[in-house]
């Protein structure tokens, strides 16, 4: 579902004497097949969101090669758009001053979703994240986790194959972020959908992901088990103290 083959991505920076180039990310290789849920960790200014917005082709790779779903990002955007879901935790992509019910009718026309469709999946996706109570709440009326809710809602309308999640769970209080992790495995385990999630909660790894991969200075560090990461620093308690060793490393 994700290959990403030898993929380089760099920045040039700064001015004059003081320009520079950074390599966010360096010959960095993987693969997720379908119905895998994979965590991507990494420190800040790893190349974890480089990363991602190569994978949903907002940025061109510099090197190497990136296919998803069996297109490339950059290439085939709006062809890409209609297979993947993407949530960015940190930004919406809701229209703020419309009832949220009213973002998810534009969503339905720009990905061409078919009625009936859009009607049954709007139905079990407001159910299963509880919606009911705000569909018709302009979204800059929502609290972070009722719009985070409305955010995964607006990526899965089209039921797409990959689901992209960039920090999903990043300020939600603890009963909110229980019930969006319980929402994505079953999601993940009743449709089959590939999940690639980025995030600094651990929290979120040890529920979630049966595969784990880490990144650092823009290279791939690890890629295993949630065990097999454990095994890297025996004797530490917590798997923050485990990834903690790592990105220190
Ligand atoms: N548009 C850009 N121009 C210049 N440098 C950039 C740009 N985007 C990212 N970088 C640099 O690339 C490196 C990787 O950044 P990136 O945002 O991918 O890290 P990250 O792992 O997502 O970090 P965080 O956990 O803090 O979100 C950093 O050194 C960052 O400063």
């Amino acid at each position: 579902m994700i290959e990403v083959d030898r993929v380089g991505r760099s920045f040039t920076v700064g001015r004059g004497r003081a320009r520079r180039t950074v390599h966010a990310v360096r010959d960095l290789s993987f693969t997720v097949g379908a119905g895998e849920f994979v965590g991507y960790l990494g420190p800040n200014g790893a190349g974890k969101s480089t990363t991602i917005k190569m994978l949903t082709g907002i940025l061109a790779p510099t090197s190497g090669r990136v296919r998803v779903a069996g297109l490339d990002p950059t290439r085939r955007r709006t062809a890409l758009a209609r297979r993947i879901g993407v949530v960015f935790g940190q930004r919406t992509t809701l229209w703020w001053d419309l009832p949220l019910k009213d973002s998810f009718e534009l969503i339905r026309h720009l990905y061409k979703v078919d009625r009936a469709d859009f009607h049954r999946r709007l139905d079990e996706l407001a159910d299963l994240l509880d919606l009911g109570g705000f569909l018709h709440t302009p979204v800059r009326q929502l609290s972070l986790g009722q719009r985070m809710r409305g955010d995964v809602t607006a990526a899965l309308l089209h039921e797409p194959a990959v689901l992209i999640l960039d920090e999903p769970t990043i300020g939600l209080d603890v009963v909110s972020k229980v019930a969006m992790r319980a929402f994505l495995r079953r999601l993940n385990a009743e449709h089959g959908t590939t999940v690639l999630l980025t995030t600094h909660d651990l929290g979120d790894i040890e529920k979630l992901c049966r595969r784990v991969m880490l990144i650092d200075h823009g290279r791939l560090g690890f890629d295993g088990t949630v065990d097999d990461l454990r095994a890297t620093a025996p004797g530490r308690e917590s798997l923050e103290e485990v990834v903690a060793h790592l990105y220190t490393a």
